[in-house]
């Protein structure tokens, strides 16, 4: 224990650090189509607004271009070494889930120059995580970990959880709200465990998902339950309904007079003029997205399903509703194919039924 508040804020300096992730988590929303020119103009304008740290990888993470998750149109080593040349202030992070990536996918990631690690796991398998900390700390790399689907577990575990990645050498844990399924309370009781847990000796941080349109509020609430890393995406771009949108998070934190370090208006004209020009399709709170908030389903699995539904013939906010009752987890993205046929089945079985057919 070093005996300092990890947390803490010191009069006259930025309250919390905004992280964005809209060339990574945005990567879902994009299917991976991300170009050298959409990530080089996305850096200049957030480096610009005074974004301290920009997360650039695969949706997945690094090493997740791939058959399951979906192919990247440019190599993601090359779009990271686009962004950090790209960036003035501003740090480059990358994303690894254990499994997906690799130690050698991190190096790789170092030496183009991305400089912050974030390690993604399950809320309750921190442990796989130990190695990759160990290494990014060694590279000398600033560290986070994200425990996902956070609101699968109760504070008291998800604190044990962020306890084992702080052990291992994280600087920062997130609790990350990856099926957007948190309600306000939610968020405050986690942040709150953490900070108990381990803000003695490492940072609390919060990523939010639009499922529910809850991410700003529950950025608000996790700040003032004390945490001092929030995510957001411009435009919201990311999985399901999308992150909370850093422009909003920038203009509501300045309202609440939290200084975050992010000039409203240059994040504003970021938003407005280099990302939705390339959007294919807004970020938006659909019936499937909802289901996601409403049923606590990965939002990186929206995309998949909606592949399934048109192939199968069977809507998508059904095959989500199913997998939030057989409380899949990111991996597990081939089982949504196995729903869909199934759905597929039972319509097929009704209809025979209801026209007498044996
Ligand atoms: C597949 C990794 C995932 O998208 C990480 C994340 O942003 C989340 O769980 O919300
Ligand atoms: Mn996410």
């Amino acid at each position: 224990m070093s005996g300092e508040d990890k947390n803490a804020t010191k009069s006259g300096e930025r309250a919390l650090r905004i992280t964005d992730s809209t060339l990574r988590d945005g990567s879902h929303a994009m299917a991976h189509q991300f170009t050298e020119e959409q990530v080089r103009a996305t850096v200049h304008a957030l480096d610009q607004a005074g974004v301290e740290v920009i997360e650039v990888s695969h949706g997945d993470g690094l090493g997740g271009s791939s058959f399951n998750y979906g192919f990247s149109r440019t190599d993601e080593i090359k779009l990271i070494a686009a962004a950090v040349e790209e960036a003035r202030q501003a740090r480059i992070a990358v994303l690894l889930l254990p499994g997906v990536g690799t130690v050698e996918d991190l190096k790789a990631a170092h030496d183009a120059g991305a400089q912050v690690a974030r390690i993604a796991t399950h809320c309750t398998e921190a442990d796989v995580s130990i190695q990759h900390f160990g290494v990014a700390r060694e590279l000398g790399m600033e560290t986070v970990g994200f425990l996902m689907l956070a609101h699968r577990i109760g504070p008291a575990e998800l604190a044990r959880q962020a306890r084992i990645m702080v052990d291992a050498g994280a600087q920062c844990v997130y609790v990350v709200d990856s099926a957007g399924a948190m309600v306000l309370s939610d968020t405050q009781e986690r942040i709150a465990a953490l900070v108990a847990e381990i803000g003695r000796d490492a940072q609390v941080g919060f990523h939010g998902h639009q499922n529910l349109s809850l991410g700003v509020a529950n950025s608000v609430l996790a700040y003032q339950a004390g945490a001092r890393q929030i995510d957001g995406a411009l435009c919201a771009l990311g999985a399901g309904a999308g992150n909370s949108p850093t422009e909003v998070l920038a203009a509501t934190f300045d309202r609440l007079g939290i200084p975050t370090g992010v000039d409203v208006q240059a994040a504003l004209a970021a938003a407005e003029e280099v990302v939705k020009p390339y959007l294919p399709r807004l970020p938006w709170t659909d019936r499937a997205s909802i289901v996601q908030g409403y049923a606590g389903v990965y939002s990186s699995f929206l995309l998949h399903a909606e592949r399934a539904a048109a192939r199968y013939g069977v809507p998508a906010h059904e095959i989500l509703q199913r997998v939030g009752e057989a409380g899949y987890v990111g991996g597990q993205e081939d089982m949504i194919i196995d729903i869909a046929i199934q759905l597929a089945q039972e319509r097929e079985m009704g209809d025979l039924a209801a026209t007498g057919v044996r």
